[in-house]
């Protein structure tokens, strides 16, 4: 597990290691970089707190103005389960009309989180709006019409910690995706 020691015995297992994130997020920022084709900067908005490691990373594989925005949402509290209500903590601050909107999300499981803000910043009339997560857990999806345009990693159904995703506001300085003890939280 490398330099996260103080959570070793936390963990189960290491799903994504260091170095596969950072090659998976190289790859994303090409990607991303060749699918604008107007001179039109790009507003990323980081969905906090967990996409905030991810967006750092990103933004700076992406060769293309961009503007960061960051907007604070809840649905879960200190459970691993949706609860389906979607509070925004915190809006956004650029005015994104006539723009390009790029939105940073860590993972998209039951899309009910980004189901909300989508429709939410729709009646904003931006020029375009994409989605980008890290990671993907489709066999839990209820908001069905919800995918990402670009995505870095589609996982089994296990709840996962690290690298900006938390149980609890803890794990989220680790390195790596890796999966939580059970004991930990059931
Ligand atoms: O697809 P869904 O089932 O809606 O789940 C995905 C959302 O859940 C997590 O956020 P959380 O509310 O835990 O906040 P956090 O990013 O601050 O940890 C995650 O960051 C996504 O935003
Ligand atoms: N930390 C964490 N948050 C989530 N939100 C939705 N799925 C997950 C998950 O597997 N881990």
């Amino acid at each position: 597990m490398g330099k996260n020691n103080v959570f070793t015995n936390d963990i189960k297992e290491v799903i994504i290691n260091e170095e596969e994130i950072k090659q998976r997020i190289e790859e994303l920022g090409k990607e991303i970089t060749n699918i604008y084709n107007d001179d039109d900067d790009i507003v990323m908005l980081c969905i906090l707190r967990g996409a905030i490691l991810f967006m750092a990373d990103l933004a700076r594989e992406i060769d293309l103005p961009v503007v960061f925005d960051f907007m604070d949402v809840s649905s879960y509290g200190a459970s691993t389960e949706s609860s389906g209500v979607v509070r925004i903590i915190k809006d956004m601050e650029e005015n994104i009309e006539g723009r390009h909107l790029l939105i940073v999300e860590d993972i998209i499981d039951t899309g009910r989180t980004l189901k909300h803000v989508i429709d939410m910043l729709q009646t904003r009339n931006p020029k375009s709006i994409k989605v980008v997560t890290l990671l993907d857990k489709p066999e839990r999806r209820v908001k069905k019409e919800i995918d990402a345009d670009f995505n870095g990693f589609e996982i089994p159904d296990e709840f996962v910690v690290g690298y900006g995703l938390d149980f609890a506001e803890k794990y989220r300085n680790l390195s790596f995706i890796g999966v939580l003890k059970e004991k930990l939280y059931i």
